[in-house]
């Protein structure tokens, strides 16, 4: 019996695309690289917010510790969480590209309102309100874009440059920084080329075809096709076809897709959307991202070196992560999430655990940590940096937006997003106050957090490599803990048994569908939930085959004689 790859070429085109798209989390990233060190020049401190302009002989924990600062950094995260709701009825509605327009479009009018900002203070803020709604929509489309027309193969690789997007944009904010802070004005410098990413992702948007499920779910199949023989490189795209043509079927459900995806069958998936971004978040990166500056600002090493100093750490820190994130990108497929999200967590957790040790014994009130101090906290946080860039980074946005069914995945998205942003938000309104009160606490705090990521991963993440993105949902359902909660006693129904198992679908091709799950599933239990069918078969290289009768079995002729999908 031969197995059919399902692995199409990888195209110059496909990559090209994805690249593109990924500007969304370019995005993303150019802000919070951006706005910390911005925030730390000294001409835009004395104009906007004039209390931390002078921080001379501030306690080191407290010489941030500004509410309309904060209020100014969090506002685009507030602006980003809501905007991701509307951006789950565009992106399924009229397009992931629309959404990719309304991203770029917002971003460029609140870099430019921003830069030329004069006088008064709100035009500061509705800038950073049109960045919010530029990175809602943009991080929502660009997850499912790279999502959807990746093959399996190069899904994960091709979604978590998104997240490279995203820590490229910190890292050429950073250094642009560094540059600016020696010119007057140069802020503004810095927030008028946040208009080059947006710019991109506009035109991306207008440039870009649509994904092939994304066509078809609107009706335009013939496109649909179309644009999947493009991607793919090749006219011979029948198998992949039908299964987003039966995953579009499955996915017209007359019921609201936020009302589905709180359903009993869809538990996990809701589970992961908010779960990992909300861990994601609370290990603390954005205080290592967009504060690094102002924490190195207290650090006694760069004190010679006036604002420089700290913006070079922060370039050193987030350059770091910007490695690790590019070997993930490169290994994602090959190694697995799981240990990458459990090797970072454990290496995250040390690294914070240590920098509040040597907080706590090196601090004794002052401006500055001594010097030996100052070195292995810059260290230590480059250790979490890397940990986060392999792990939590790119991975804690690639599972939520590759478990759903076609049907409830733009609204899943936006329940991550939404999830991510909020959370980002609260932890940057906090963590100047939390480490103003709390100290070295606070990296004992993101450590803890780190702890919960760790046990959660072990016990609740499937490893969803490989699994072509039209079954990831029915691969997370059958997950071995999962199972108990999306099915009643555990017991996976024979429709959600579209595996690469042969006896289920050379059973189902013989039309012996309800012998099969009498004669092999005893008390009801299914021989995938039993254990003795494996879900998903292997090629080289972790290639994931679809067998033959599997591929038969997809026909939809051939589920006539399955039992009736039921809600619950
Ligand atoms: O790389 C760090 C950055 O990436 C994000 O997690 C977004 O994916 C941000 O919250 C963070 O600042």
């Amino acid at each position: 019996m031969g197995a059919i790859d399902v692995e199409a070429k990888t195209t110059v085109y496909v990559v090209l695309a994805c690249f593109i798209a990924a500007s969304g989390g370019l995005l993303f990233g150019y802000d919070g690289g951006c706005t910390g060190g911005v925030e730390s020049m000294k001409q835009f401190a004395q104009m906007w917010f004039p209390s931390t302009a002078d921080v001379q002989d501030t306690d080191f924990y407290c010489k941030f510790n500004d509410k309309p600062l904060q209020a100014y950094s969090s506002v685009m995260h507030f602006t980003g969480a809501v905007a991701s709701l509307p951006a789950s009825y565009v992106t399924q509605h009229f397009g992931r590209t629309t959404s990719m327009k309304v991203a770029g479009t917002a971003y460029i009018l609140g870099s430019i309102l921003q830069a030329s900002a004069s006088r008064t203070i709100a035009m500061l803020f509705i800038g950073r309100i049109l960045w919010g709604i530029g990175v809602g929509f943009g991080d929502h489309c660009a997850f499912i874009y790279t999502s959807e027309m990746a093959p399996p193969r190069w899904r994960g690789r091709l979604n978590t440059l998104v997240q490279c997007g995203t820590i490229t944009g910190i890292v050429i904010a950073s250094a642009i920084n560094i540059g600016t802070s020696r010119i007057v004005w140069g802020w503004r410098i810095s927030l008028a080329l946040a208009a080059v990413p947006g710019s991109i992702l506009l035109l991306g948007g207008i440039f870009l075809p649509d994904t092939p499920n994304s066509l078809v779910e609107r009706g335009h199949v013939d496109r649909g096709r179309a644009v999947l023989r493009r991607v793919r490189g090749t006219p011979d795209v029948d198998e992949e076809f039908s299964s987003i043509l039966i995953a579009n079927k499955a996915a017209q459900h007359s019921e609201n897709p936020w009302r589905s995806i709180g359903r009993r069958r869809n538990r996990p998936q809701l589970v992961l959307a908010i779960a990992m971004p909300f861990l994601q978040q609370w290990s603390g990166v954005n205080a290592v991202s967009f504060f690094a500056p102002q924490i190195f600002a207290g650090v006694s090493a760069f004190k010679t070196n006036g604002i420089e100093g700290p913006l070079y750490a922060a370039l050193l820190v987030n350059g770091v992560q910007w490695i690790a994130t590019i070997v993930t990108v490169i290994c994602v497929d090959k190694v697995g999430r799981r240990s990458l999200l459990i090797s970072g967590s454990i290496l995250g957790l040390a690294a914070d655990f240590a920098v509040a040790i040597v907080f706590s014994l090196s601090y004794s009130g002052g401006p500055y940590l001594p010097t030996s101090a100052s070195i292995a906290a810059i260290v230590l946080i480059s250790l979490y940096s890397i940990s986060f860039g392999f792990s939590w980074g790119p991975i804690g946005w690639l599972i939520p937006s590759e478990v759903h069914d076609l049907h409830t995945r733009s609204a899943g998205q936006s329940i991550t997003v939404f999830t991510q942003l909020l959370s980002g938000a609260i932890v940057t309104q906090v963590f100047l106050m939390m480490m103003c009160n709390l100290k070295w606490g606070v990296f004992v705090f993101f450590g803890l957090w780190q702890t919960v990521a760790l046990v959660f991963t072990v016990l609740l993440v499937p490893e969803t490599r490989g699994v072509p993105i039209e079954k990831t949902a029915n691969f997370v359902r059958a997950h071995w803990l999962w199972r108990h909660v999306t099915y009643p006693g555990g017991h996976i129904p024979l429709e959600d048994m579209d595996t690469r198992d042969n006896r289920v679908s050379e059973s189902i091709r013989a039309g012996n569908a309800n012998r099969l799950s009498e004669d092999d599933a005893p008390n009801g239990s299914s021989p995938y939930a039993a254990g003795k069918a494996k879900p998903f078969a292997e090629g080289k290289a972790g290639a994931v085959t679809l067998q033959q009768p599997m591929m038969q079995s997809l026909a939809p002729t051939r589920h006539k004689k399955l039992p009736a999908r039921r809600s619950v």
